[in-house]
């Protein structure tokens, strides 16, 4: 580990470093940033939630001077929101030494990011479609271009991005730095990073453990149709403070959010068909906890990065343990520990031991709470809120009426009626889901490795690939969209529970580090740029 100090950065990318609250360097950020600084290709691969963004951001800001007035960087990201968040990264880390970035994407208004792009920003981080629609406006020029980085590299192909990505980088000079990044790395990046990169650095870190040490992984063997009387158990017995819900199609998480909300959580969905309006909307609302339900197709799976996800739920089975990675890897984040849960139904348990084998990992079994492990969950959050008010003294204002009750009726009857009330009643409806048709294991050939220079192991996990065949697309492709489709090698490159230093305090941050704040800009979109669709996925956030 190493102090930021250590890198020789300018002043004013420190000074915003440290308002961040980041207080060492995190394994990979140690690695990529001296190299990057030299000026290096890079291939970075790296648990998820250790800092990648940062890794390439650092680097990038401190090589920018403050007076250059053309584009000379692009970052790539696979989905919209994933833009939205590196750039709000990005500007907090530029915050005092002025670096302009813009983000760009579908589905936001083009003539507005063209008012934007007048602004001479240096850094541009977009979605490869609407940056290809910009390049054919001539909006946006990559000539002056010194620095590409692809986030997410490998769902990038996975979406059906490389014809795009290859058009993209045959506009920008040779004369360049281009730079990798992802927790998981399929062979066929090494196509892209053949074509693209020179003599790039490998720079991946190794794990001490196989999975995510933060994360604690389980699965509830459960029928289809109990799912969703499992997901109301586990979400009364364990009230997360934010948790994201993964479903496998759009349909899913439209009848799951809504189900949701009928039984009174606060619950919304997101998938790549809902405008972009709604889908920022409902990522705010997360954000900022007034949701603290979010279900999601794989759309959220990669990169993103909200504070306080305390738990993810597969309540449909990834088709790719790389998915499944990248999903559960949404919650123990920079330290913090998460929970994880699958659920699995009795079809699908080869499919889960397939990808305990390709994570390595072995994830534990757990019984469906109980209904009365669930009721007394609930108790005891309502207890919990009582306690707080009680320990804040926020009450003053019902002593008199307490008072009076008190004179009438016994104190633990009280209670007990309050407490009903503040538990509310569980809004019995008649909830029916659309039945998903079970996850076929499909057996996959064993891997290549990334590349064949790393000892093997030095990934996460060594998986067995698909052999280059898109696993999983076929059977349901149509409709099942969200589904991220394989990325083949998977690694949590790594960061055990050491990597930072000890777990809580280990990876520190400052107190006010972090929650989704967000300076970059946020904009209601319209418009979209429907020219061109990754092949490969239905769903797909860029277009
Ligand atoms: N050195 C650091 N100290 C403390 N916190 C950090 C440090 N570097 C990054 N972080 C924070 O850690 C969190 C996770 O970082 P980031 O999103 O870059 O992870 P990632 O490796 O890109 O994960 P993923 O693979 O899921 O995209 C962010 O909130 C980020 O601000
Ligand atoms: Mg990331």
């Amino acid at each position: 580990m190493m102090n930021f100090t250590d890198f020789g950065l300018d002043v004013k990318l420190l000074q915003a470093i440290t308002e961040l609250g980041f207080e060492e360097s995190t394994p990979i950020q140690s690695k990529s940033i001296p190299f990057a600084m030299e000026g290096k290709d890079l291939i970075g691969q790296a648990q998820t939630g250790t800092g990648k963004t940062a890794a390439f951001g650092i680097p990038l800001i401190n090589k920018i001077p403050t007076s250059e007035e053309r584009i000379v960087a692009l970052i790539m990201t696979p989905t919209r929101e994933l833009a939205i968040q590196v750039s709000e990264e990005i500007a907090k880390l530029a915050r005092f030494k002025g670096t302009r970035s813009l983000p760009i994407y579908g589905g936001q208004d083009i003539v507005r990011q063209i008012r934007a792009l007048k602004k001479k920003p240096q850094i541009i981080i977009g979605t490869p479609g609407r940056l290809l629609d910009h390049i054919n406006r001539k909006t946006i020029k990559l000539d002056d271009v010194q620095t590409v980085i692809l986030d997410e590299a490998d769902e990038m192909l996975d979406m059906g991005f490389m014809e795009d990505i290859q058009s993209i980088l045959k506009l920008v000079p040779d004369e360049r730095q281009t730079m990798l990044f992802s927790a998981t790395m399929p062979p066929n990046i090494q196509k892209l990073a053949q074509q693209f990169l020179r003599n790039p650095e490998h720079v991946s870190v190794i794990p001490k453990q196989v999975s995510a040490p933060l994360i604690d992984q389980a699965y509830i063997e459960v029928h289809e149709r109990q799912k969703f009387e499992a997901i109301s158990r586990l979400l009364d017995m364990e009230s997360p403070e934010l948790a994201i819900v993964f479903g496998r199609t759009k349909r899913r998480v439209d009848e799951l959010s809504e189900a949701l909300q009928k039984r009174g959580y606060s619950a919304d969905g997101l998938h790549g068909d809902l405008s972009q309006n709604q889908r920022d909307t409902v990522m705010r609302k997360f954000r900022d906890g007034s949701i603290d339900v979010l279900v999601a197709t794989d759309v959220a799976a990669r990169g993103l990065d909200v504070s306080g996800v305390t738990h993810v739920v597969n309540f449909d089975l990834p088709q790719d343990p790389e998915s499944y990675v990248h999903r559960i890897g949404r919650t123990g984040r920079a330290g913090k520990e998460g929970t994880a849960w699958s659920f699995v139904t009795p079809r699908e348990i080869d499919h889960l031991h397939f990808i305990e084998k390709v994570t390595r990992h072995k994830i534990a079994r757990k019984p469906l709470p109980s209904l009365a492990e669930a009721i007394e969950g609930k108790q005891r959050l309502t207890a919990e809120r009582l306690l707080d008010i009680v320990q804040n003294e926020e009450y003053n204002e019902f002593k008199a009426i307490s008072i009076q009750l008190l004179e009438q009726y016994d104190s633990v009857q009280l209670l007990s009626a309050a407490m009903k009330l503040l538990t509310g009643e569980k809004k019995d409806s008649v909830i029916e889901l659309t039945p998903e048709e079970p996850i076929r294991a499909k057996r996959r050939k064993p891997d290549i490795r990334t590349s064949g220079r790393r000892p093997s192991g030095s990934y996460g996990y060594n998986r067995q690939g698909s052999g280059g065949s898109r696993e999983g697309g076929s059977s349901y492709r149509g409709n099942r969209e969200g589904s991220r489709e394989g990325s083949r090698d998977g690694n949590r490159g790594g960061y055990s529970k050491g990597g930072y230093g000890s777990r809580e305090g280990g990876y520190s941050r400052g107190e006010g580090g972090y929650r989704g704040n967000n300076s970059g800009d946020r904009k209601p979109r319209t418009g979209s740029n429907e020219s061109r669709r990754p092949t490969k996925r239905p769903e797909s956030s860029d277009v």
